[in-house]
């Protein structure tokens, strides 16, 4: 028993408070499954993976824990090796240690791919006593690691200002990217096989994580589900001795607007080259990011298929290539081929569409989900170039 709890007589709720240091429990050790916190309905559980070896620590309620314990991705071990390594960690000036290209990098080649140390839910409820400031509840998913992981993960850097931030909550804060994680819908629960879903988590990475951001970043960020593992590519060519940056927010946003996000959410300055501009070529690149997401905006709030005049796609997509927002171009190229399928023509839309293929095939590899959307589209161009078309009388 609890020497807290058995010496407590203030009451249930305060014997249990009492507990606050080690509220962990085993449930399962066939993958190791460690429930954080029984005091409260719900609460999120640890799974510790690949079975026996704790690379990962996974955090989740108990119900999503147990469908991604059963996945056979966690005995298959993924390839790390590339022939020349493409890169080093060194420290950066004024950024602390960043990822330096170490030989010239070709665009669309990827540098490197690696499976999470920790992952979880971006929002858990935690109970009460279990805060940022203290961290009680992310160390206690931490402390079931290997050594080699927990060495990884307490060498990462941390942003977050310690009066407000225990540092294992810090270190996951400044270091964690979004991650895609198939998870069944409650209407899949009753009706299996219906449909999967996909949440909002996040992953901390040992090396993935040392990328500085860039508002003009050359390499592009994507999680492969298949593989349980981020990777970053090239999204031009990249040189030996160049920093190799990912971006941590939206890039169509102005400057300001872009160093106020960083700063209020993420703890610092942002020190890039962009933002190091002088001010007129500055106000040149705000004044088209912006123009970027006006459109991007447009495309998004029209209806499907979006009567936007292909000059100004045209213009757009210029724009996204002067400032080097990769994503962007292919987004609205993409748009484009919907655009003038509808309302220009099949054979112009397809010189858009493989335009746009070629972005992603380049920045995401062949497993991009837009090169999915591509296909769809595709098979809509054939067939409105099969069917019978009106006589134009
Ligand atoms: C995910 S870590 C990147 C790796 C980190 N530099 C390190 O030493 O491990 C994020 C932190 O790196 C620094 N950083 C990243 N991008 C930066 C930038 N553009 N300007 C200044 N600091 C940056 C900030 O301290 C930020 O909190």
């Amino acid at each position: 028993m609890n020497p807290h709890a058995s010496s407590s007589t203030d009451g249930v709720y305060t014997t249990l408070l009492l507990q606050e240091a080690d509220t962990t429990r085993t449930i399962s050790w066939n993958p190791q499954i460690v429930l954080s916190d029984h005091r409260y309905e719900g609460a999120p559980c640890f799974l510790y993976a690949p079975e026996g070896q704790a690379d990962l620590v996974f955090v989740d309620y108990f119900p999503s824990l147990q469908s991604i314990a059963s996945w056979s991705i966690w005995n298959q071990p993924i390839h790390l090796q590339h022939p020349v390594p493409a890169f080093f960690i060194a420290p950066i000036h004024g950024k602390g240690l960043g990822m330096i290209a170490q030989r010239p990098i070709n665009a669309g080649e990827m540098i490197v791919t690696e499976r999470p140390v920790w992952a979880g839910r971006s929002r858990i409820s935690c109970a009460a006593d279990q805060t940022n400031a203290n961290g009680i509840f992310h160390r206690a998913a931490i402390r079931g690691l290997s050594e080699p992981s927990r060495i990884a993960f307490f060498a990462l850097a941390n942003s977050y200002p310690p009066a407000q931030y225990d540092v294992v909550p810090g270190i996951l804060n400044t270091n964690c990217l979004g991650i895609t994680v198939p998870t069944r819908d409650s209407r899949a629960q009753q009706n299996p096989g219906s449909r999967t879903d996909t949440e909002t988590y996040i992953a901390c990475f040992p090396t993935l994580s040392r990328a500085n951001h860039d508002c003009t970043p050359n390499a592009h960020y994507v999680f492969s589900p298949a593989t349980f593992a981020g990777e970053f590519r090239a999204i031009r060519n990249i040189a030996a001795g160049e920093e190799i940056t990912i971006t941590y927010t939206s890039l169509c946003a102005p400057s300001a607007e872009r160093c106020a996000f960083l700063a209020t959410t993420r703890f610092f300055d942002c020190r890039c080259a962009t933002c190091a501009l002088p001010a007129a070529q500055l106000r040149v690149s705000d004044a088209r990011r912006m123009r970027i997401r006006e459109m991007l905006v447009k495309i998004e709030e029209a209806r499907f298929p979006p009567r936007i005049p292909i000059s100004e796609l045209r213009e757009a997509v210029g724009w996204a290539r002067s400032e080097g927002l990769r994503v962007e171009e292919g987004r609205l190229l993409l748009c484009g081929s919907q655009v003038l399928t509808v309302y220009d023509g099949l054979d112009v839309a397809m010189g858009w569409a493989k335009e746009a293929r070629k972005v992603f095939e380049t920045i995401e590899g062949a497993r991009s989900e837009y090169l999915r959307k591509l296909d769809d589209a595709y098979r809509v161009h054939q067939r409105m170039a099969a069917a019978p078309r009106p006589l134009n009388i």
